[in-house]
């Protein structure tokens, strides 16, 4: 994605900034170029990049700057919060209620990526208990309704549509009453694909929404788009007033600037980008979490959405860390967790730190990697499996059988097993931790008090808000604990700082990441643990 390149030139700029002896306003307006020209590049409107720039020059005010004054500081959280701003336009998207009917009309450009995009949010909305369905009024391109078809069966979302009709507000008044009856919570319509200058094609999407007066009407433009987004959706929004935008395509090799000017020339929210071809490739939008991301800060509560979306079954495994345990079993279990969730790529961009850091190992790699993995395990028997791994130390003739058995070697079998050791020893301290915490939490009076209060700053002091700690007593599940690692979503992220302490001793985001990066094979990413500022316990081959 180029938008990552966007992200990595602005955080070198701003990082050499801060390695910097002494910041003058030389080092400052150079910073500043360069951080222009990097939007420029990616097709952001010239206007907002000479907005930013006059209005980050105005809230550092250089000259004024009181001698004691942390300008580093000051720089950066000035450059965060003009970006949030270019992405950022104070007005709240809709938000369906579950309950009552809320339809909700696509409109974009042709290949914009509608159809699939519709299916996509229909998913994430029945994934999150709505009754989703959808409508497709495209009867203008041959072959759109058997797409809809085919992404909503596969997606389980009833649809409606016509291979006889060809009135598309008929179709999209029918289909809208149909599913109005069934008492259907999310009704989505997709509509033909248009272009600005196809006057009668505007005419009648003005005639399809006043059909079926939606609650929000979505405009998809792709990140590809590029300096023409400002009036293409410009005209759109004269003609059917939008509310709310989805930039789709932002996986491929678009600059995405110009998708971004869109939101400032519209005044109008990205809810949702789209991050790839696949129905789970949908996420959504918020500007300090895209920024975050955008600067390899990572979006700790993205992670924890997209965990807690794929509803995974943790609970034997969160139970057995909460006892101290981790079976070799668990580590299987998590790695097909792993494999679950998307691309690493996707999931390193959204831990701080990990997509500068993964380099070049590739997701293909990676997952091979993983594959292989689960392959060794595979080959093992139900009770080494269950088992804490201490018997293939007694008996190392078993890895010469599973390295057989998985079409592996004896050393690939060995690291597994390395992997699991250092993950047991985590989980172990993690069990004495949760230990701790229910003890606090079953504690009454000032002693409570006193243990949850260090726990709270102990979260506090990672970095991020802190959420409010865990609940005592009820059982934890792997999103909280994601965000107990990232020091819980909200509150300004420090640039460029890393999670530092964690309140489980040992397991760390460090740590984490030494996992990830071992995973992976992360020869191209040595010691990743030490250098996100965590002690890690290293990766050792025996
Ligand atoms: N890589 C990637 N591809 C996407 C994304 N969203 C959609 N696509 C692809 O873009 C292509 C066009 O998508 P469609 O959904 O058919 O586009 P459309 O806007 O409905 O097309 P019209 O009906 O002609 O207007 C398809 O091949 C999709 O798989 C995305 O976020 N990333």
């Amino acid at each position: 994605m180029v938008l990552a390149d966007l992200g990595k030139r602005i955080t070198s700029a701003v990082s050499e900034l801060a390695h910097s002896n002494v910041v003058d306003e030389k080092v400052f307006d150079g910073m500043l170029k360069e951080i222009c020209s990097a939007l420029i590049e990616a097709d952001v409107n010239v206007k907002l990049v000479s907005n930013l720039r006059k209005s980050i020059k105005h809230t550092v005010n250089f000259k004024e700057l009181p001698p004691a004054t942390n300008k580093k500081r000051l720089i950066q959280k000035a450059v965060f919060d003009e970006l949030v701003k270019l992405v950022d336009p104070h007005s709240e998207p809709f938000k369906p209620k579950k309950g009552r009917t809320n339809t909700i009309m696509f409109v974009g450009l042709q290949g914009s990526g509608k159809t699939t995009t519709c299916t996509k949010l229909a998913r994430h909305y029945q994934a999150r208990g709505f009754k989703a369905c959808l409508v497709c009024a495209d009867t203008f391109r041959a072959g759109a309704f058997d797409q809809l078809k085919q992404n909503a069966t596969k997606a389980k979302i009833p649809y409606y549509g016509s291979y006889t009709e060809t009135d598309p507000v008929k179709v999209a008044r029918e289909g809208v009453e149909k599913f109005k009856k069934e008492r259907f919570d999310i009704i989505i319509v997709d509509t033909s694909g248009r272009h600005q200058q196809e006057k009668e094609l505007f005419a009648e999407m003005v005639q399809i929404q006043q059909a079926v007066k939606p609650d929000q009407t979505i405009m998809v433009l792709d990140a590809s788009i590029g300096q023409a987004a400002e009036a293409q959706s410009k005209a759109f929004k004269e003609s059917a007033d939008f509310g709310a935008i989805i930039i789709t395509k932002t996986d491929g090799h678009a600059a995405g600037g110009g998708a971004i000017s869109a939101v400032a020339a519209t005044r109008t929210p990205i809810v949702f980008i789209g991050t790839g071809e696949h129905m789970l490739d949908l996420e959504r939008f918020a500007p300090q979490a895209f920024v975050s991301k955008l600067l390899g800060m990572g979006d700790m509560q993205g992670l924890v959405e997209h965990v807690q979306s794929l509803k995974l079954d943790q609970k034997d495994t969160m139970k057995h860390i909460q006892e101290g345990i981790f079976t070799v079993r668990d580590l299987r279990d998590q790695l097909g967790n792993i494999m679950k969730m998307g691309p690493l790529s996707k999931m390193a961009g959204m831990i701080p730190g990990l997509s500068q850091m993964m380099g070049d190992v590739g997701d293909e790699e990676g997952s091979l990697k993983l594959k292989r993995m689960i392959y060794i395990m595979d080959s093992m028997t139900e009770k080494e499996l269950d088992s804490d791994g201490k018997c293939f130390t007694d008996t190392p003739t078993r890895m010469t059988r599973i390295a057989r058995g998985s079409g592996t070697s004896v050393r690939e079998v060995e690291d597994v097993l390395t992997q699991h050791r250092m993950m047991a020893g985590m989980a172990k301290k993690m069990g004495k931790g949760m230990a701790n915490m229910q003890k606090a939490g079953a504690m009454s009076g000032p002693g409570r008090q006193q243990q949850m209060a260090a726990m709270q700053r102990r979260m506090q002091s990672m970095g991020g808000g802190g959420g409010g700690g865990p609940g005592p007593g009820g059982m934890p599940n792997m999103a909280d604990m994601m965000k107990m690692l990232g020091g819980g979503a909200g509150g300004m992220p420090g640039m460029g700082g890393a999670a530092g302490a964690n309140p489980f001793a040992g397991m760390d985001m460090g740590a984490m990441m030494q996992q990830l990066g071992g995973m992976m094979g992360g020869g191209g990413a040595p010691n990743l643990g030490n250098m996100m500022g965590g002690g890690g316990s290293g990766r050792g081959r025996r």
